[in-house]
């Protein structure tokens, strides 16, 4: 078990609560919170998990990084029990298999059964639960005045936003801002986000990209007078549940690939690299995955590091057709460098992995990158592969996979999951191993993303988008009263300013 939670940028034994490290977020310094150790599970134990429910594998995976004396097992069973009685899956995270009908060996983990419709559900039912959990605990029988309040800052390109709001519309003591990049997101993106009527939530609508959008939620949390005055909590992967949440589906769809053991790569179309990171946890803890394998679209920073250990900062995000990715600062690499770092420079030293770290961050800082040596790339690629897929490819995977998909027949990708697609395919051909099991990640259902879809499908005769892809749910989105502030500087003081103002009317 590992139920303590250390900073990726110190070199110091200080460690916080579960529950400190989801309450605060981002740790002080500017680190991100992981376990002190990755708990291990044995043989033995991946037989038994092996035929759970997915609410039964969450907890037990959860037990093993939440002390029961900070959330008895009975509450947290409740906790996700609720999390995911929302989804529209029984299996909540179902495993399609061998949908595209050209590999027998190819199946898409289907992680878009949650009310807004993306992976980022699976994480977020259950940190809006627990926000409410330890808020509900903190404040019993406290007066009004006295009550502890949650002011969430969060930064999207498109996804994260809808799942933290649907996540927390409405919970009492919690307000809700969410910061997106205006233009860059889809047209059902920003209407799932600005149609939501609670009084506790605000989006606000920014000039700039999405990577400006992170950087100002990076400094609200450094500014300990706003921070102090607002307490401000954190939605984005950032926040260790988050990530925590997501570990649960690489076990379960591992599981329903191919029982207890046997050969999976998983492909993950990667941006701000919490989903796949949830992996590494995964197959860290004993989970037998040969490779993590990172799908980039055209914003290919991860890629490139990959393949030449330069980490480069720059402004020129390209606007792709999938758009949630287009990303090039990936806020969790941060949490696998420490893990690189701790396991080459550092000589298996936590201390010391915490302040390469810190050097790392600066560098990057003031010089807008830094470089890492060739042992901490050879010891990533023990666990990952990389992939990097254009947009043409990306139009032309959406196509193939409508085009020769037999059961279901005319199955449609989003344009993010067809960026994964393509770079398993990509994978089959370069591993030539009919023995490997390959799951790729479905982040999002198709109808979020209508121009990239149509632009690949319109062609076919019998294809129709109102028809075949957008559910019901989402169209009447269209008809809704919207609520949007628009920002028009990436500039911390002005959103700072905004939310100080919003917060009087919202009364909280
Ligand atoms: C649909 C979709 N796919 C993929 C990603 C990338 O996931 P991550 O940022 O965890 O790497 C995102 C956003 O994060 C997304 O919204
Ligand atoms: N693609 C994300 C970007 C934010 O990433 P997060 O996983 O750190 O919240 C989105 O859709 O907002």
């Amino acid at each position: 078990m590992s139920t303590s939670y250390r900073s990726t940028r110190s070199s110091e034994q200080s460690t916080k609560t579960f529950e400190e490290a989801v309450i605060q977020g981002l740790a002080t310094d500017g680190g991100l919170f992981i376990p002190s150790e990755i708990p291990t599970i044995d043989q033995k134990i991946i037989e038994r998990w092996s035929k759970l429910s997915f609410q039964d594998l969450a907890f037990e995976i959860m037990k093993l990084y939440i002390s029961d004396k900070e959330i008895p097992d009975s509450d947290l069973k409740e906790l996700i029990k609720r999390s995911y009685s929302t989804f529209r899956s029984e299996d909540v995270t179902p495993l399609a298999k061998n949908v595209t009908g050209e590999h027998e060996n190819l199946h898409v983990l289907e992680l878009f059964h949650g009310p807004t419709y993306a992976f980022k559900d699976v994480a977020l039912q259950f940190v809006g639960n627990l926000f409410e959990y330890f808020l509900q605990r903190a404040n019993k029988d406290l007066p009004q005045e006295q009550r502890k309040k949650i002011t969430v800052v969060g930064a999207t390109s498109g996804d994260t936003g809808s799942a933290a709001i649907y996540g927390l519309r409405g919970k009492k003591d919690v307000a809700v801002f969410i910061l997106y990049p205006t233009g860059r997101i889809s047209p059902i993106q920003e209407e799932q986000m600005t149609t939501v009527g609670d009084k506790n939530v605000q989006t606000l609508s920014v000039k700039g990209t999405f990577d400006n959008c992170q950087d100002i939620v990076k400094a609200i949390f450094g500014d300990k007078e706003f921070n102090e005055r607002h307490n401000v909590g954190a939605v984005n992967s950032i926040n260790w549940a988050r990530i925590l949440a997501q570990m649960t589906y690489y076990f379960y769809a591992y599981f329903q690939a191919v029982g207890a053991s046997g050969k999976v790569k998983f492909v993950v179309p990667s941006g701000n690299f919490g989903d796949i990171l949830a992996g590494y946890y995964a197959k860290k803890m004993g989970l037998s995955v040969e490779k993590l394998v990172i799908a980039t679209n055209e914003n290919d920073i991860l890629d490139r590091f990959l393949k030449s250990g330069v980490y480069e900062r720059s402004d020129d995000v390209a606007a792709t057709l999938s758009p949630a990715m287009d990303i090039l600062i990936s806020s969790n690499f941060e949490r696998l460098l420490w893990y690189l770092a701790r396991d080459t420079l550092a000589n298996g030293n936590d201390l010391e992995a915490g302040k390469i770290v810190r050097e790392w961050f600066t560098e990057l800082k003031a010089d807008g990158k830094f470089v890492v040596d060739s042992a901490v790339i050879q010891t990533a690629l023990k666990d990952f592969e990389s992939e990097r897929v254009s947009n043409s490819e990306t139009t032309s995977t959406i196509k193939e996979v409508y085009a020769t998909s037999k059961s279901p027949k005319n199955y449609i990708l989003d344009p993010h999951t067809a960026v994964g697609v393509c770079a398993t395919k990509r994978q089959i051909l370069k591993d030539n191993d009919s023995s490997i099991n390959y799951i790729s990640l479905s982040t999002a259902h198709p109808a979020k993303f209508a121009d990239a879809v149509n632009e690949a499908l319109s062609s076919f005769p019998e294809y129709s988008f109102e028809k075949d892809v957008l559910p019901a749910e989402l169209k009447k989105l269209s008809t809704l009263e919207k609520k949007i502030k628009l920002v028009d500087r990436a500039d911390i003081e002005l959103v700072k300013s905004i939310i100080d103002e919003e917060m009087q009317k919202m009364g909280l």
